[in-house]
């Protein structure tokens, strides 16, 4: 097909989807940063595109829980467009705030049958922001962003980051479905026990993303968009990090997935 479009939706607080405009621009992609405002005004928008991406950043001021306002908007206004545009095969992404978001709007993990939720983002358990470099490895095949993926190093930078699932088996259950994706890591070989801060959060199950059922919904808390280039690893004046960045390969996977 022609070249795919992923459509940035952008809300007051949002601040990363400059970086994330130019990860898909630099994948292939035709990237438009468009306000939640129009959206809501007009949700035929969403016809024009392939990827729907929510970046990062603070919106609505994080009020009540990081993604909760974003969240219920999506939930009370756009819930049958963006159904729509899962179920003709699309794409969503949601970045940090982003994952927060579709966590929120229970689009990722659906509800259960009495209308709670199957997880939430909580507090990070160190209590306080966090922001440094992590490890993080990837698991199953289901993952339409994740393909040939094994291994990353990014960013995280957030507060409100650790992965919580209602209860055991459901933890159980998205980790059979191959939905328990992305995981976080220990830096030192052979080193099997994986706490703070290589798991910056708490997370259980060492969480850092998640995947739905079709694997075309991904969420995670690092910031792949934060490095797309050798010059944004944070020692590549001393010799290290990779060309191109390791975030990139997952906005390639997204816009190959319409080739
Ligand atoms: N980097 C981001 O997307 C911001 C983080 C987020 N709103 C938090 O602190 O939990």
């Amino acid at each position: 097909m022609a070249q795919p479009k992923a459509l940035l939706i952008r809300s007051p607080g949002t601040n990363c989807d400059l970086e994330t405009a130019y990860a898909f621009e630099q994948s292939g992609a035709v990237a438009d940063r468009i306000h939640l405002n129009r959206i809501l005004e007009k949700p035929e928008i969403l016809n024009d595109y392939q990827i729907l991406a929510l970046s990062g950043g603070f919106s609505y001021g994080d009020d009540i829980s990081a993604g909760r306002i974003v969240g219920s908007l999506f939930r009370h206004h756009l819930m049958d467009a963006v159904e729509q545009f899962h179920d003709d095969g699309k794409l969503i992404l949601g970045i940090c705030n982003g994952f927060q978001i579709l966590i929120k709007t229970g689009l990722l993990l659906a509800d259960d049958e009495r209308g709670l939720p199957a997880s939430t983002l909580a507090w990070n358990d160190c209590q306080m922001f966090q922001d440094r470099w992590v490890n993080l490895k990837t698991s199953g095949s289901k993952c339409v962003f994740l393909k040939d993926i094994d291994q990353m190093y990014l960013p995280v930078a957030h507060a409100e980051g650790r992965f919580m699932a209602r209860d055991e088996a459901t933890l159980d259950a998205l980790e059979a479905g191959q939905q328990l994706c992305l995981t976080y890591t220990a830096d030192r070989d052979g080193e099997d026990s994986v706490s703070f801060p290589d798991n910056p959060n708490g997370a259980q199950r060492h969480v850092a993303g998640v995947c739905d059922e079709t694997g075309r919904i991904f969420g995670l808390m690092p910031h792949p968009e934060r490095y797309i280039d050798r010059t944004h690893h944070p020692r590549w004046t001393r010799g290290e990090g990779n060309s191109p960045g390791d975030g990139l390969k997952l906005f390639q996977n997204a816009v190959e997935y319409f080739a």
